[in-house]
């Protein structure tokens, strides 16, 4: 290994209380809101075929027009205690939401910008009616912020002059400068989503990209800061040159899932997704698919059964209601998870052999693995092959706890469950009850 002065400073997961919490979240929601709302994707009734956050870079959208659409931001009827109690009523434990996106609008009154919703017709401090409310609901909130700031003069893709490096210093003070505010004026924050640090003039800062992430820590203590920010000094990013993650939990799965355990490399991670295929901020036509609620349940599922949490996002419209779907899905997961959620929230991976029928999952130190099942064989007969040295002592559906299953023994310490094989409208938790110890073959006990 290279000795690094400026690449992972920890290997291996965070240990503490607030890693702890994270880590148990399960379920998140991701909200991306701003200028780009307005638009929706849209302008003289074409449609821009990329994410709709992502508008301003679009051929056929006039930088004037766009820059200039701030002063049409006035989402007289957003309600943020609203958008909290739907999320509330989703279950989701944490949310992130945009403070500056890409374009370098602020949702806060920042002091370092005139771009900022005070100088907009709203003018009122969204970020902190956001924070407010979901703190209200018990909900931790985590502020995304992109580095990348392309109203920002001082923003530079690359340093190849001696003026690119002089903007560049100026530009790496606004952005310091940006997240002390954020973490003064809003101190419930547990933690910062960074995006927009992909560019070479980033990568080249990585003495520069430590000593903030330090800095920041230590003004804000136990502050969460995924893999997505740092850069070692020879511009790797995620994981250093030794290839130890750089960050409290591995940012790279957005709208992607790792297959295995293997994939996550021993890491915390999180997974951030779209409801339809692509776009984060509001989209007045979702191209192509949209996920179905039971999509989303298994996308969470699949997650935290491997050792990870779900981040769905929402892109509000500019007057700050959402979209039908979104509303249902938000109901509908809602609805599973007050019957389900022991098997997601502070769950993780159980090392169980995995089955087509769907997903396990476990809570720390204790004696039961959860099943979270999504596709029933048209045998009924759901099989099981516990880890070794642990023995399934009985089996019941979540919601029927007094009711065994019965379970038939096979070989190799594998088990059939017997279940219907029709009538699921959606997915159902089934409880094994484990303890230590292994399945005696029929000739070992025959000795005994
Ligand atoms: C290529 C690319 C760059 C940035 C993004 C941003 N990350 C997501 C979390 C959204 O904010 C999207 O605009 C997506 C794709």
């Amino acid at each position: 290994t290279k000795v690094l002065q400026h690449g992972a400073h920890r290997v291996g997961k965070r240990t503490d209380a607030e890693m702890a919490t994270w880590r148990g979240y399960g379920l998140g929601q991701f909200i991306h809101w701003g200028v780009y709302s307005l638009f929706g994707g849209e302008l003289n009734g074409n449609y821009y075929n990329g994410a709709a956050e992502w508008i301003r870079s679009w051929k056929d959208m006039p930088h004037g027009v766009y820059d200039s659409a701030y002063k049409q931001f006035n989402p007289a009827s957003f309600n943020a205690t609203q958008w909290a109690k739907m999320a509330k009523q989703m279950g989701v434990r944490y949310v992130t939401f945009t403070t500056k996106h890409h374009d370098g609008f602020c949702l806060w009154p920042s002091k370092y910008t005139d771009y900022t919703i005070a100088n907009s017709p709203y003018k009122k401090d969204i970020v902190k009616q956001v924070v407010d409310a979901y703190s209200k609901e018990g909900i931790d909130v985590y502020l995304y912020f992109s580095v990348m700031d392309w109203h920002n003069p001082d923003w530079r893709y690359d340093l190849k002059t001696k003026e690119d490096s002089a903007a560049f210093e100026r530009f790496k003070l606004f952005t310091k400068n940006q997240l002390t505010e954020l973490l003064q004026q809003y101190p419930q924050t547990k933690g910062l989503w960074f995006d927009g640090t992909w560019d070479n003039s980033w990568k080249k800062s990585g003495a520069f990209t430590d000593t903030l992430e330090q800095y920041l820590k230590t003004l804000h203590p136990g502050l969460i800061i995924g893999s997505r920010f740092r850069a070692d000094e020879f511009g790797n990013r995620h994981v250093d040159a030794n290839g130890v993650l750089m960050g409290d939990y591995e940012q790279g799965w957005e709208r992607k899932i790792p297959k295995t355990y293997a994939d996550v490399h021993g890491n915390d991670w999180d997974c951030v997704m779209t409801i339809p295929e692509n776009g984060w901020g509001y989209q007045k036509k979702w191209l192509g698919h949209w996920k179905s609620t039971n999509e989303i349940l298994e996308m969470t599922a699949q997650c935290v059964s491997l050792g990870g949490n779900f981040v769905l996002n929402f892109g509000p419209r500019a007057d700050g209601t959402f979209r039908p779907e979104e509303v249902t899905i938000a109901k509908e997961a809602g609805d599973w998870m007050k019957i389900n959620s022991a098997a997601i929230y502070n769950c993780e991976y159980t090392g169980w052999e995995k089955q087509d029928w769907g997903y396990y999952t476990k809570k720390t130190g204790e004696n039961k693995v959860y099943m979270i099942v999504f596709n029933v064989p048209v045998s009924g007969s759901l099989k099981i092959k516990p880890a070794k040295n642990t023995l399934v002592d009985k089996a019941y559906l979540l919601t029927a706890p007094g009711k065994n299953l019965s379970l038939e023994k096979l070989d190799y310490g594998a088990s059939f469950i017997h279940v219907s094989s029709t009538g699921y409208k959606q997915p159902f938790v089934i409880v094994l009850e484990t303890k230590e110890g292994s399945e005696k073959s029929d000739e070992q006990k025959a000795k005994t």
